[in-house]
């Protein structure tokens, strides 16, 4: 192996320290409550990681659990009480949700001053017009871990596989805001591993086991895996063929341990930012 391994895990940690000694100087605790419809086990882990990560900060943080046959009249009503709730500043529904639910609707009925995933519309406009905002979690914490490992950005050649709402298009954009010239690629794109060779800085995000190859990988590249992706045997895989990948790149993100922790130190931050910014 040539590349330098990113360590989310302890970037997200320092994250977290940060994050927790500002709260403790409040004379309030910031309010975080995820609202999770049904059993989709992926979202299990994460709600359980963030419990622990908001409590051990300092975060009043709550998960309110809803049977999965639950309507979006009362997945609405529940948002609506959360927006009304002055201890509330951050307010985050676990998707996926239920094939019932329209999950557009009830992101646009939270309050973009609470909506710490970043996902309200307004917020994603005011990211689209470099206006100050609440940016989704994951791209966020892509650029903490580009920024730490010393990538340079202005200039660079940066591919973005995937073009989600919620992580290919904002990262997209963050990467853009730092100037980098970024192409995004997806299920259309013609010849898939020589972009990806062009990029000097890739960003994976399909959901795809391992999809993305050593030789996909342009000599000293920063990679960066955003994929989750659960085997059959239970292991966790990202993305990005890892051993191959890493002995091609400058430096990369492992799964587990790279951005999935930082998805959950942004969250906070966010959070923090939220009811910084609502309590003024
Ligand atoms: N680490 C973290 O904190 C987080 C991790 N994730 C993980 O990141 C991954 C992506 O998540 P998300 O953006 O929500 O996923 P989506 O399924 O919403 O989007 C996947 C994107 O990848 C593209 N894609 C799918 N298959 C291919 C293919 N064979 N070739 C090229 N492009 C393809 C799709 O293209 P098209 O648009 O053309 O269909 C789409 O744009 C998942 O593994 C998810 O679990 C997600 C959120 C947070
Ligand atoms: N409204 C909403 N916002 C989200 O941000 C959101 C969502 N819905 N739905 C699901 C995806 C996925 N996601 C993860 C975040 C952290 C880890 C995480 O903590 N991963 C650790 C541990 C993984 C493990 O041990 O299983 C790691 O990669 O090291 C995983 C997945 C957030 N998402």
């Amino acid at each position: 192996m040539s590349a330098r391994v990113i360590d989310g895990k302890a970037v997200a940690e320092g994250l977290r320290a940060t994050l927790a000694a500002r709260v403790q100087a409040l004379p309030f605790r910031p309010g975080l409550r995820v609202v999770r419809v049904g059993e989709d086990p992926a979202s299990g882990v994460y709600v359980r990681n963030k419990d622990r990560a908001a409590a051990a900060a300092g975060f009043d943080s709550a998960t309110i659990h809803l049977p999965a046959e639950t309507s979006q009249d009362a997945l609405l009503a529940q948002v609506a009480a959360l927006n009304a709730d002055p201890a509330v500043d951050g307010i985050l529904v676990q998707l996926p949700l239920p094939p019932q639910i329209d999950a557009q609707s009830v992101i646009a009925a939270i309050d973009p001053a609470k909506d710490v995933d970043g996902f309200h519309p307004i917020n994603a406009g005011r990211l689209a017009n470099g206006q100050p905002g609440l940016v989704p979690c994951t791209p966020k914490g892509v650029m903490y871990l580009l920024r730490d490992a010393g990538v340079t950005l202005a200039g660079a050649r940066a591919l973005v596989l995937g073009r989600s709402t919620i992580v290919g298009k904002p990262m997209a954009q963050l990467l853009l805001a730092a100037d980098c010239t970024v192409t995004i690629a997806h299920s259309r794109t013609r010849d898939l591993p020589a972009e990806c060779r062009r990029a000097e800085i890739l960003v994976a995000a399909v959901g795809r086991p391992e999809m993305v190859r050593g030789d996909w990988i342009a000599p000293g590249a920063a990679v960066i895996d955003v994929g989750i992706n659960r085997l059959a045997d239970g292991r966790l895989v990202g993305d990005v063929a890892f051993a191959e990948a890493a002995a091609v790149a400058g430096c990369i993100t492992p799964v587990p341990g790279g951005v999935g922790p930082m998805t959950i130190a942004c969250l906070l931050e966010n959070t923090l930012d939220a009811a910084l910014a609502r309590r003024a």
